[in-house]
């Protein structure tokens, strides 16, 4: 297939190596000239130091030549930079397969990328594709399984065949809203599992994290018409574990930053990747409440990074709720 990615940060330079190898021809987008040299040279070393990248991967700095050349685009941009993207690509988007690995829900209206797509682009092809899977292992052909999700299993199945190799194990799913959610949400609960890290490292405290993070997103998740068994499942628990885990994960990095005291904009400041969790906190601190949800962790989370909360204090509050059942 002729394959165009939106994004040439660590997931979409990784991801063009995968679709690469499995003898597709890729072109890759970027809009920063730096980048576009390096690619020309078999590299990226802002966003993927240390790996080669081959140069049959073509850079392009012009948008219409990655959407006028490709039966397949992949959206690999953060969750907020959806919509102005999807602005961009809608004279030239012709009905291709739209495949996104953004893991965010947008700041100003909570939508997941498959809301705004649907709202900028009238979109019927669909997929997103989530699960644990950091660009650093996916570029070194490290066994990475994840999730293709769409309400067309047609769909699905072509991206699952298209994108799965030896190293790359592709699932299909038909639950959209609970792909992206668990995705989404998850870079939440790993800020505040890094924030434990930064504090103390405690084991005890993180398990319990993680766990009733998974409870509150699936909380959400079924109160937005997911389907509860998905989070169990790669692109659920899966990908908890690995944002909560790896020592790749920027969400995970940036709470443990906090955690060691330091101011959240400073943190941000100096990292050059996304963490979207950062964002994603907001998009639904208002809406849990508006919508009487209860997450605890997100909460917290939130004050902490925007509310000058002391984590320990957090942490503090949480250990003293109510006292409840487990489910
Ligand atoms: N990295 C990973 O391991 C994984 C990431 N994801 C998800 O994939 C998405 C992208 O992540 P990742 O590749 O890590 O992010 P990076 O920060 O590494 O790269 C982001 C890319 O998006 C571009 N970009 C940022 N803002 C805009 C904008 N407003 N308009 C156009 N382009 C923009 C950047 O361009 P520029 O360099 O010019 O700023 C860069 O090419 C995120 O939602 C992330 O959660 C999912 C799975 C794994
Ligand atoms: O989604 C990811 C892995 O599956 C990437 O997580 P981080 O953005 O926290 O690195």
């Amino acid at each position: 297939m002729n394959i165009g990615i939106i994004g040439s940060g660590s997931w979409g330079t990784s991801i063009s190596k995968v679709l690469l190898n499995n003898g597709h021809n890729i072109k890759i987008w970027t809009r920063d000239e730096h980048v576009f040299n390096s690619l020309k040279n078999g590299e990226n070393p802002y966003y993927l130091p240390g790996i080669s990248i081959p140069k049959s991967i073509i850079p392009t700095l012009k948008l219409e030549e990655v959407i006028s050349d490709s039966e397949l685009i992949v959206l690999a941009i953060p969750a907020q930079a959806i919509r102005s993207i999807a602005e961009q690509i809608k004279p030239l988007y012709s009905n291709q397969i739209i495949v996104n690995l953004a893991k965010g829900l947008e700041i100003s209206t909570q939508k997941r990328v498959s809301e705004i797509l649907d709202e900028v682009l009238k979109i019927n092809k669909y997929v997103v594709l989530s699960g644990p899977s950091h660009a650093e292992e996916v570029a070194r052909d490290i066994p990475t399984s994840i999730v293709a999700a769409s309400n067309n299993m047609e769909l699905a199945k072509i991206v699952q065949e298209n994108f799965s190799n030896v190293s790359f194990r592709v699932y299909t799913n038909n639950d959209i809203v609970g792909v992206e959610l668990g995705g989404a949400i998850k870079n939440v609960i790993a800020i505040s599992a890094g924030i434990i890290d930064g504090i103390g490292g405690w084991d005890n405290s993180k398990a319990a994290l993680i766990t009733r993070g998974l409870a509150e997103i699936t909380r959400y998740g079924i109160k937005k018409g997911a389907k509860k068994d998905t989070f169990s499942g790669l692109a659920g628990l899966g990908d908890l574990i690995v944002t909560c885990t790896s020592q790749h994960s920027r969400n995970r990095y940036v709470g443990e930053m906090i955690g060691r005291g330091k101011k959240l904009d400073e943190i941000i400041e100096n990292m050059n990747m996304v963490a979207e969790g950062v964002y994603t906190v907001k998009a639904l601190y208002e809406e849990i409440k508006d919508l009487n949800i209860e997450m605890p962790i997100t909460e917290k989370t939130y004050e902490v990074l925007y509310l000058n909360k002391d984590p320990r204090k957090a942490i503090h509050e949480l250990m003293m709720r109510e006292l409840k059942d487990e489910n």
